[in-house]
């Protein structure tokens, strides 16, 4: 396999085929199909329950699929994560007690078979100052750090981190993404988890969206916000109805929120006229598509009002065939505006 401008790819670190993962009635991983390759920084981007987790614990082997496969370097994941190429934050992890940070650090270095020198692993957690302290006895940013550095230990191939910011303060939050990016430069693949928009955007080369199990989108911030759709468009109904709104020129989604609609379109100018041929101007607000916007697009929720005027809009990037983009969208809990 070639990149466009004709060097080859590397190799493949992480391989999902079809795989399914189902808790009784829940499909939590519902037919993940995801190549990453060496040194690709990946975010797993979703709302609460759209499937992170359970897509992790397939990759890290703590859970088997039901169907399809997972393999990480071309191998099996047991092999992988026996070989010690693997490391990795979970969002739950008790503390050892009674032993320091370095011991810690030491003990699971020890344990694998080209570890990272401890003082390194401590650096580039940045809690050198912390080693001869407690594990139990720190606050949960500082616990944090130390998983990271316990994750880093094994000086692993692929890094994975569930939620790795979840407890973070946001000074904390830019030391622990400064410490990521630097193993990252290292040639090192990441797959990270998160529900936040802007640390997708701003940490990872990649975005996969995952709703209800399955893969939604897959690419960069500025390709999921081109998949989007160009503007949005948004104004007070004033009491009118929304019939017709989807059938206006450039128009591909509509939302609807109390009084006020959202409409996103490819041809803002032409929206607006028509809009203003309908005399529907009140509080009208034009402005380019976020990474919200491609988020919510992308995922769909149930607590909204919404219709579309293009299922599977706007060819999702690097997703052919991907049921994405169902016109579906709206309000979700994860830390994202509805209305700039
Ligand atoms: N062990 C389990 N038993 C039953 N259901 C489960 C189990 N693990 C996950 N689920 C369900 O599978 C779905 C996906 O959950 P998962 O934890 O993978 O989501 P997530 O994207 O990681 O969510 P969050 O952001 O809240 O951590 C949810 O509906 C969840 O309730």
């Amino acid at each position: 396999m070639t990149k466009t401008d004709g060097t080859p790819a590397p190799p493949v670190a992480v391989s999902f085929t079809g795989a399914v993962k189902t808790f009784g009635a829940v499909r939590a991983v519902n037919g993940v199909d995801l190549e990453i390759r060496r040194g690709e920084t990946v975010a797993l981007l979703g709302r609460n329950g759209a499937g992170k987790s359970s897509t992790i614990a397939l990759l890290l082997g703590l859970d088997e699929p039901d169907e399809g496969s997972v393999s990480l370097f071309g191998t099996s994941v047991a092999q992988s994560v026996r070989a010690g190429r693997v490391g990795a934050m979970l969002q739950e992890g008790r503390a050892v007690p009674r032993v320091t940070v370095r011991e810690l650090v030491s003990f699971v270095a020890g344990r694998y078979p080209a570890p990272m020198p401890v003082g390194e692993a401590l650096a580039l957690a940045g809690i050198e100052e912390l080693a001869g302290r407690r594990v139990d006895k720190l606050s949960g940013g500082q616990t944090q750090r130390v998983r990271f550095a316990v994750a880093l230990a094994g000086n692993p191939a692929l890094l994975v981190l569930d939620e790795p910011t979840a407890a973070l303060d946001v000074e904390a939050r830019h030391a622990f993404w400064a410490s990521m990016r630097a193993y990252a430069r290292r040639g090192h693949t990441v797959l990270f988890s998160t529900h936040y928009l802007e640390e997708a955007d701003a940490h990872a080369d990649r975005i996969v969206v995952i709703d209800h199990g399955r893969i939604v989108a897959d690419g960069s911030g500025e390709e999921l916000k081109r998949a989007a759709g160009g503007s949005l468009v948004a104004f007070d109904l004033a009491g009118r109805g929304t019939e017709g709104l989807s059938l206006l020129p450039g128009v591909t989604a509509v939302e609807v929120r109390g009084d006020r609609a959202r409409l996103r379109t490819d041809d803002s100018d032409a929206t607006v006229i028509a809009l203003a041929e309908l005399g529907a101007i009140r509080g009208l607000e034009v402005a380019p598509a976020s990474l919200d916007d491609a988020f919510m697009a992308l995922t769909s929720a149930s607590d909204s009002v919404s219709e579309s005027s293009s299922p599977g809009a706007s060819g999702t990037p690097g997703t052919p065939g991907t049921p994405g983009a169902s016109g579906a969208s709206g309000a979700s809990d994860t830390d994202l505006e509805t209305v700039r």
